[in-house]
């Protein structure tokens, strides 16, 4: 872990690897670090999202997660974040706790999505009451609208935010409203904030935008690609960005169309990287063996412009 190390470029939203009969497989944490770090050049980690079935978990399994993962990634990883969002408070504040305690590198929450807050103000009092909780890490807020159902838009959100919450870092934007992205991007003048955006077949947009970085779950097996098209838009080669992101966009199109989640991003994981990821937990189902099939021989057709 790299402390004080600014957290840009990709971030994986890992996924958690699973036994046949639906236990966590903490074991398999260990190869994932590595191939993570060797084969996809992703430093970067975010612990129990939507990715890793984080709110289908309970408490404990999150827990022994989050340590694994800031284990095995010791001297590898430069950043973990640990979601630590919950529909109850009290999980919430208990497992910002742990966060912090176990060292991790920062914690981001997701908004309530049974009882939902109805405004900025009452999103801002949960949010405030978790971080709270762990004082001396940053803390992001996870924008997902299209699961949580919060529509609260973010350039809202962040009007006075630091005064709230003092540890207020930044933002996982996983939505494809870019004029909101845009807007917070526009107001962060001082570049207090850090925008790590969540929809990976729009990257590129969004690093046009300004975004600092990604969170995602292609970064498991597109993150060489993914690492790429960002040193390419670094060198204003938009051509070439382009390139790499039409071709990641192509592979998820195909899948898109096939019906593509989590458990089908735990399959593609599976043969791309050969790290058995197991099946989803109920009431995901496993993907079935044509989309395999298929998600297989569309992601070996793809010829990468650096000719892998
Ligand atoms: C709805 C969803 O799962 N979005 C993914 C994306 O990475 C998504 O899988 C990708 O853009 C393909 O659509 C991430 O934003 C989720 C994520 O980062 C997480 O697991 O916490």
């Amino acid at each position: 872990m790299t402390p004080g190390k600014k957290l840009e470029g990709l971030v994986a939203a890992t996924i958690t690897p699973m036994t046949p009969d639906g236990q966590i497989n903490l074991p398999m944490i260990r190869q994932y670090v590595d191939y993570l770090v060797n084969e996809q050049n992703v430093k970067n980690v975010f612990v129990n999202g939507t990715t890793g079935e984080g709110l289908s978990l309970s408490i404990q399994e999150r827990k022994q997660l989050a340590e694994e993962w800031m284990c095995q990634g010791k001297d590898k990883l430069d950043h973990v974040i640990i979601h630590v969002g919950a529909l109850s408070l009290p999980e919430c504040q208990e497992l910002a706790r742990h966060a912090a305690a176990i060292g991790a590198g920062g914690i981001a929450v997701i908004a309530p999505f049974f009882f939902k807050p109805t405004n900025k103000d009452e999103l801002v009092a949960f949010l405030q009451k978790v971080a709270s909780e762990a004082p001396e890490i940053p803390f992001y807020y996870y924008h997902i609208p299209s699961l949580t159902g919060v529509k609260i838009r973010v350039e809202e959100l962040l009007d006075g935010i630091k005064a709230q919450i003092p540890t207020f870092q930044g933002v996982k934007f996983s939505d494809m409203d870019l004029l909101d992205l845009a807007q917070c991007i526009n107001k962060n003048e001082m570049g207090q904030f850090e925008f790590l955006y969540g929809v990976d077949e729009q990257l590129l947009g969004a690093l046009a935008l300004g975004a600092n970085g990604a969170v995602g779950s292609t970064y498991n097996y597109l993150g060489r690609q993914t690492n790429l098209m960002l040193q390419a838009f670094a060198k204003a080669d938009l051509a070439l960005a382009q390139k790499y992101q039409f071709l990641t966009g192509e592979f998820l199109n195909f899948v898109i169309k096939l019906g593509f989640g989590v458990a089908q991003t735990k399959a593609v994981m599976t043969f791309v990287s050969g790290i058995p990821m197991g099946p989803p937990r109920l009431p995901l189902v496993g993907a079935s063996s044509e989309f395999i099939v298929k998600a297989k021989a569309k992601l070996d057709s793809i010829v990468w412009p650096d000719g892998d």
